[in-house]
């Protein structure tokens, strides 16, 4: 028994993930509950090391998306060079978290890959209200930018809703909760509508199969000849 365990998720039962693998491929989007991939205690840890990280305001995203949001850097994948983590203890804390070994077995299974996906870039949001992510492209930022996976840190705010584009169907509206992670394909435009009351906090990071540098710049220059 306990040797079969090492094979599989101890967080979650094959025919959970598998549920979760469907919908993601079906919608491009899949909410994943609270207390699944995170547990009460690794949320107040990342609380606890975010709070030694630099925050800046930003107000304009890579491809020139209008944002208002207020980001903590944890990992960061610059145009043209390998993704490095941030300064600091905390960054690198952080991303040992988020890379231990069940959750990054789950999320391949969920993602669908036959080996581990590697986490380019990683930042956390704080948007008072007024706040906004303006409607974009995720592989924008980087062409090999997959899935990106949002964990929800906030209870208490209105407004912020997620909100995907696919093209050729309904746009879909996600207010997912506390502790709860949201998996969406980096190839469909969505948003993060205005936080009306609260704040709403949350960790980003973004997937790849890749790990050698953004390929951004060496793209946009190719275009260009
Ligand atoms: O903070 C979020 O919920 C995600 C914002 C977003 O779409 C992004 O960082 O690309
Ligand atoms: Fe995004």
């Amino acid at each position: 028994m306990v040797r079969a365990m090492n094979h599989k998720s101890r967080l979650l039962s094959e025919e959970a993930l598998t549920k979760y693998r469907i919908e993601l491929l079906v919608k491009g989007t899949v909410v994943i509950g609270p207390q699944i991939l995170f547990t009460q205690d690794e949320l107040a840890k990342i609380d606890q090391l975010q709070a030694e990280i630099p925050e800046e305001e930003v107000r304009e995203g890579d491809a020139g998306d209008s944002h208002n949001v207020f980001v903590k850097r944890v990992r960061i994948d610059p145009p043209g060079r390998a993704p490095s983590n941030a300064n600091g203890a905390a960054p690198g804390q952080i991303m040992e978290l988020l890379e231990r070994k069940d959750r990054s077995f789950a999320l391949r299974k969920i993602l669908g890959a036959t080996s581990d996906y590697v986490i380019r870039r990683c930042q956390m949001h704080r948007m008072p209200p007024g706040s906004y992510v303006g409607i974009h492209l995720d592989a924008a930022s980087d062409p090999d930018f997959e899935y990106s996976v949002i964990v929800q840190l906030a209870r208490d705010f209105e407004g912020g809703e997620f909100v995907v584009y696919p093209s050729g169907y309904e746009h879909q509206v996600y207010r997912p909760p506390f502790g709860a992670v949201l998996v969406t394909t980096c190839r469909v435009q969505h948003e993060v509508k205005p936080v009306l009351t609260g704040e709403r906090r949350s960790l980003v990071y973004f997937c790849s199969k890749r790990s050698g540098a953004n390929r951004r710049i060496i793209e946009s220059s190719t275009a260009g000849l």
